[in-house]
This record gives structure tokens, sequence and C-alpha cells, in this order.
């Protein structure tokens, strides 16, 4: 099982790019089974779980070409195979947004239910009960979601959606089954993201009518058919907050090439209340620090607000900052398996329920740590990069999912990073 071994205490100077957003290409990869045309999209990031996405869609009989500049091809004329088997979910939960366009275009599918993950139970009870809405008949079977239309409908029919919290996948896979059903659907307390408004415009190339993507109300009027399309997948905000807190703690100066500071504000004022500068400048961000950062209180809420993805990177720069603060997570009940492995490198941290307090220290000491999910991960990097010694990150895969070579990134940058078997 591959690990990372770092050697910390070196500063980052330079530039790199950042990446496709991966919460972006995952469902824009299920909305290109909407057409039957050629879907051609840009900037998809090279991951394992665009990897899963990619054998899940082959695997129903679309074809995906996927080209060394990180252009995908695909075509789905037909699909011989509307389902999502439990070994792909298992490992990818974002194969639940397979659900909504098989259902609009082929009136069925089957989609294994993802079951719970290291950072909560996650239930997708919204996602099923908004397709019922919309008409769609849907039985639980063998650990499946199992989906049809009812007898002699040919389309979905459209409908008033209200979540009864806000939902990014939900959203995805509401305006995906709106874009093709019959009538108008209303989704209210839709998701903000910017990766909600990135699908909706690829929706709209493709000849879909959404409006209000990017608000709260999100109306999108059906129609028969799509046509194909070409779309480039917007600048991953979760990697791109990522380097911005690795700088902020190593300390130096570097430009996050195609970095997006509108989709990062609350992350941006507050590594700038911490006493980092950050910038917008043409082109991405740049950020410069220097000496010991002042720890920083936040609360992870929903678009606009801090996001839970960059709840544990955040925790890592507070760990070797000045001062104590309060971290609250909202949307995950179990999102701090990163605190006991920060723990082991001499972070100071108290949990109760879902409050962390941190009370910073003036150095961390490399140790042997172990990823458990994606963001924790990032955040035993980032701590890795500031400690005194060797730091060992071990089972990475789960950093495989959702960074894009980012110790080839942080080497270009001068961290001392590699990848050992
Ligand atoms: C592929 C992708 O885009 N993943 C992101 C997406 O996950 P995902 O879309 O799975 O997260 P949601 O926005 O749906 O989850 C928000 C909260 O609602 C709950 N919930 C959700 C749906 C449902 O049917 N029932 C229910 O109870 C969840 O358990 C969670 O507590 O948004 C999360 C919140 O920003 C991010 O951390 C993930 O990186
Ligand atoms: C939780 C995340 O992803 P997923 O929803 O794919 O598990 C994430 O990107 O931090």
């Amino acid at each position: 099982m591959d690990k990372l071994l770092i050697r910390g205490g070196r500063p980052l100077r330079g530039e790199i790019r950042i990446s496709g957003a991966k919460n972006a290409a995952l469902p824009e990869l299920c909305a290109a089974l909407l057409t039957p045309e050629t879907m051609t999209l840009r900037n998809i990031p090279r991951l394992q779980d665009v990897a899963t996405m990619l054998k899940l869609i082959r695997n129903m009989g679309a074809t995906a070409e996927f080209s060394p500049d990180g252009t995908v091809v695909i075509e789905s004329r037909e699909l011989h195979f509307p389902e999502a088997p439990y070994e792909m979910v298992k490992t990818m939960r974002a194969a639940v947004l397979a659900l909504g366009p098989l259902l609009a275009r082929f009136g069925e599918a089957t989609v294994s239910l993802p079951g719970g993950c290291a950072i909560g139970a996650r239930p997708v009870d919204q996602h099923i009960k908004g397709l019922e809405k919309m008409g769609a008949e849907i039985v639980i079977e063998h650990g499946y979601m199992i989906a049809k239309l009812p007898k002699g409908w040919t389309r979905l029919k459209g409908a008033n959606i209200r979540t009864d919290m806000i939902t990014v996948t939900g959203t995805e896979n509401f305006m995906m089954a709106a874009a093709l059903a019959e009538g108008e659907t209303v989704l209210e307390n839709a998701a903000m993201e910017p990766e909600i408004t990135d699908l909706g415009e690829m929706l709209n190339a493709m000849g879909a009518k959404v409006t209000g993507h990017g608000t709260s109300e999100i109306r999108i009027q059906g129609v028969e058919k799509l046509h194909g399309a070409t779309h480039k997948v917007v600048s991953d905000r979760i990697e791109c907050g990522t380097f911005l807190c690795a700088v902020a703690a190593t300390g130096g100066d570097v430009l996050l090439k195609d970095g997006r500071a509108e989709h990062l504000e609350a992350v941006i004022d507050l590594l700038k209340a911490a006493g980092a500068e950050v910038q917008a400048v043409e082109g991405g961000i740049r950020v410069r620090s220097e000496g010991r950062l002042e720890a920083q209180s936040f609360k992870t809420t929903e678009y606009p607000g801090f996001p839970t993805d960059m709840q544990a990177q955040f925790m890592a720069l507070n760990c070797i900052a000045e001062g104590d603060s309060k971290i609250t997570e909202t949307i995950f009940e179990n999102r701090f398996m990163h605190v006991s492995e920060l723990m082991r490198m001499g972070a100071r941290i108290d949990v109760d329920g879902k409050v962390a307090i941190t009370h910073g220290v003036e150095r961390l000491s490399g140790a042997i740590v172990m990823a458990t999910d994606l963001r924790a991960s990032a955040s035993l990097v980032i701590a890795g990069l500031v400690a005194d010694g060797e730091t060992m990150v071990d089972r990475i895969y789960h950093l495989d999912r959702g960074y894009e070579q980012m110790e080839a990134k942080l080497r270009e940058l001068g961290a001392d990073i590699e990848r050992v078997k």
C-alpha cells in the first residue's frame, strides 16, 4: 500500500496549477449519460474517483476516452446495463449521481445504496423522496435502490422539491433528472456550491433550461432531448484551499494558477485574519506567509460558508498557530477522525461532540500517521510539511481519490515529499 514520506520544515515557493474539481467532474460525467450524442468534458482531473466513475459508465455500455490533456469524450447511444453495482459504489459514494440521469433518460436505474463512511452515516433518503415526487417508483431490495417510471409513463414529471436539509449531490441528482422531465421542476432549499453552478452551465450547453443555479431556488423546464456539447470543468476550490493552507502553514510564496478566489471567500478571509497574505491575481491566487500565524475559530456550513471539506486542513494550521481556536463541524457528525492522528504529532486538541478546541503549539514532531478519509489525509500532509523530522502518512489511497498528483505538486514547490510502497 502506498505511503507518503515527508521531511518537514521547508517553505513552499513557486507556482502550480489547480486541477478541475472532483466534485464537479463526478456529476458531470453522469450528466453526459443524458444524451445519446457526443459529450466532450475538458479539465477532468486524473483521480481515483474519476477512474471509478469512468469504469462505472463504461460498465453500463457507454464509451469514454480519457486523453492525456484531461479531455474525456463520452458516447452513450444505448446503455445495456443501467446499474451502479455495490463494488463500485462502496469505494465512491458519488456513484449515487447515476440515479437521476439513468432514470430520466432510460426510465429505469438500479443503484447500490452507498452505506455510511468514515465521516458520517450519509443517508440518501432525500434523493429518493425527491425523485419519488417526480413520479419515480423506487424500492429498496438486496441493498439496491431499484427505480423505474410508473406503467405507461415515458418521462418523469416536474415537481416542487424542498429537501429537509441542503444536499449537494441531492440537488445535482434532481437537476439532471428534471432536465429531461415533463414540465417544470422547482428546487427549493437547493445547494449553491460552485459545482452546482457549473453543472447547470453544462446542462444548459446541452440544451437544458436551467435557471437560478447558484441560488437557493433552481428552476428547470424539462425538455424532450438533450444534445452533445463541450464543457470545461470548474477549478477545484478544495484542492486550491488545501494548498493555501499548506503555504500559510509552512511559510513561503506561491502562485496557484487557475485558483478561483471568488469560490473561497470564507477560507481566504480566515487565512487573512490569521496573518497570511492572500491575493486574487490575474489567472489565479497568490499566497504569502511568514512567521507564526494566529489561530482562527470557525464553523462549517453550506456554501458560501466555510466548507466542511476544508475543516481538517485548517485545523492542521490552527494546531501550530498562536492561541486557541474553536472549530464547529455542522455538516457531518463524525468528521474529526484526523484529531487523534494530529495529536500523535504533538497537537493539543480537545473534542466534545461537534466542537474541537485547538491549543496552538510551537512545533509538531514527525510520526507515522494513518489517513482515515480524503481531507483528513490532506491535513496530515500539511502537518507533516511543518513538523520536525520525518512523517509517514499511511493509507493514502484516500488522498488519491481526490487530489491529482499532490506529492508532485508539493515537490515542485520545494517540499521534501515522496511516495513509497
Ligand atoms: C461528490 C460530492 O460533491 N461530495 C460533496 C457533497 O457530498 P454529499 O452531496 O454526499 O453531501 P450532502 O450535501 O448531501 O450532505 C449534507 C448533509 O445532509 C445529509 N443528508 C444528505 C442527503 C440525504 O439524502 N440525506 C441526508 O441526511 C448528510 O448526511 C449530511 O449530513 O457535499 C458535501 C457537503 O458539502 C461535501 O463534503 C462532499 O465533498
Ligand atoms: C467528502 C468528500 O467527498 P465524497 O462526497 O466523494 O466522499 C470530499 O470531497 O471531501
